[in-house]
């Protein structure tokens, strides 16, 4: 994918013609090593040779806006309504995000009224517009200790038109957007039914997923305290299966296209033997293939550990003319249903250790909701805290159809044409799967597969 300075620019309502009340203490500050300034860019690319391929001048090269206050803002917040979305699975961290925008809207903005669509974007139509709640900071105060949204969430397409139509009624100026890949294509629908009309709403989006699979955002949040969470499951299967003769261990974590909650979870716990992502294909059987390799480790040590992501081997139920165990067809928002990897892997690798003469002790584990439903942990609740910041200046400041997220650790507003453009994934070839072999002393690849699709890599 190529990257033009144009394309990472983002859209802007008009002019900023008010005081914020951030104006005098921005007046002094200038870029450092913590700091971007107003008007200044953070880079796209970070490595040298990454750099040097466009042989471009650095005012030239692609680079984010940054994010923060600014000392003149577009909206008069005296005349402001903003509303506030959740959208999609739950992730660690929403109600700190939802906390976080309340406060900085209403303490620092002073903006008066400040709304809570009910259950995702179906707060948004018709037949719902009137549950919206009128959230104050003293109705988020404590939200912040426990996991979930207080506002709801949900899966499942809305009208685009019938939600502006809710804007317009409940006199939202700016409306915030806390979504993953669907909630970002929704709210660019969203801007794009706004802009049809000439309406002067800006949207911003703060991006949410426990996959860790959206782009253009070093890590998101909740991902820490979601693989935290998981890494307790991978210690107690290793427990398990250590002490059960031919010990079995698996643990199936959340990650429909990337691997990271695995990849990361397994890290951490430094007890699994074999980790499997859906960026990295395997085969089951033959020499080489993953069940020779779990006789082989179970014979020499005696038990296995495997933590595998719920997307991992998706090509396996087809491949082997196998029962779909819950796949196909899609959710109520277009996601793919998965076929059930874990309980694919149960069954074929009892059937085969069974065959060998090894009758396992299985211990199958799926903690998935376990681990999507806690509270933010401390490092997470400092990022959701600061993404809302970011969120709350970026509307006040008249940018729209853009999200903000943290790029090589500043604050960025980035395009949600951006953001919706590709997903982010574990590389193959990059150093965190290098990591995961180097710990696991897995084999770089079980068996022949058919050619992997390759992870995107670089920008432009
Ligand atoms: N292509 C799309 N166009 C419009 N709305 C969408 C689209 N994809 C998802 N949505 C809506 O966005 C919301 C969140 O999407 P979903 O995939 O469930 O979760 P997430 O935002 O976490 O990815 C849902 O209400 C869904 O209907
Ligand atoms: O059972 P649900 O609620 O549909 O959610 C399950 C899915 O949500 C995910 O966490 C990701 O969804 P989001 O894009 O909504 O964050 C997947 O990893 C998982 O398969
Ligand atoms: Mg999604």
């Amino acid at each position: 994918m190529t990257l033009h300075l144009d394309s990472l620019r983002v859209r802007r309502l008009g002019e900023c013609r008010y005081d914020s009340p951030f104006s005098e203490m921005l007046s002094t500050k200038q870029t450092s090593p913590h700091y971007v300034a107003e008007g200044d860019r953070v880079l796209l690319e970070d490595t040298v040779s990454m750099l040097a391929e466009h042989s471009l001048p650095s005012v030239q090269a692609p680079s984010f806006e940054a994010a923060g206050p600014r000392r003149k803002i577009y909206f008069d917040p005296a005349r402001v309504t903003a509303g506030i979305v959740t959208c999609g699975g739950l992730c660690p961290g929403l109600n700190n995000v939802i906390r976080g925008l309340v406060q900085e809207l209403a303490v620092h903005y002073q903006v008066k009224r400040i709304l809570g669509f009910r259950n995702g974007l179906q707060g948004l139509t018709a037949e719902n517009r009137d549950t919206a709640v009128e959230l104050t900071p003293e109705r988020v105060r404590e939200i912040h200790n426990v996991g979930g949204t207080i506002l709801g969430s949900s899966r499942g397409g809305q009208d685009a038109d019938e939600m502006v139509d809710t804007l317009v009624m409940r006199g939202i100026d700016i409306m915030f957007v806390i979504g993953g890949d669907g909630g970002m294509r929704a709210a660019t629908f969203l801007s794009e039914a706004i802009r049809a009309r000439g309406l002067d709403i800006a949207v911003i989006g703060v991006p949410k997923t426990i996959d860790n699979d959206l782009p253009f955002t070093d890590q998101s949040f909740g991902f820490q305290s979601a693989f935290a969470r998981a890494t307790d499951f991978i210690s107690a299967v290793a427990v398990e299966a250590s002490a059960s003769p031919n010990g079995v261990g698996i643990v199936k974590l959340m990650g429909r296209h990337s691997g990271f909650i695995a990849s990361y979870a397994a890290l951490a716990a430094n007890a699994a033997d074999i980790v499997l992502i859906p960026e990295v294909p395997f085969a089951l059987d033959g020499p080489d293939g993953l069940l020779a390799h779990i006789e082989n480790h179970v014979r020499a040590k005696g038990f296995v550990v495997i933590v595998v992501a719920e997307g991992a081997g998706q090509d396996l139920f087809d491949r082997h003319g196998l029962p779909q165990l819950n796949g196909r067809g899609t959710d109520a928002s277009g996601n793919l249903k998965l076929g059930n990897i874990g309980e694919l892997l149960k069954e074929s690798i009892s059937a085969h250790l069974t065959a060998a003469g090894l009758a396992p002790t299985m211990r199958y584990i799926d903690p998935s909701y376990a681990v999507r439903s806690v509270a933010a942990n401390a490092y997470d609740s400092v990022y959701c805290l600061r993404l809302a910041h970011a969120a709350v200046h970026a509307a006040m400041a008249g940018r729209t159809e853009a999200a903000v997220a943290r790029w090589r650790r500043r604050f960025v507003h980035v395009p949600f044409s951006l953001m919706t453009s590709r997903r982010n994934q574990v590389d193959p070839d990059g150093d965190l799967w290098m990591s995961v072999l180097e710990t696991t002393c897995q084999p770089a690849e079980f068996g022949w597969v058919p050619d992997r699709e390759r992870v995107p890599t670089g920008f432009c």
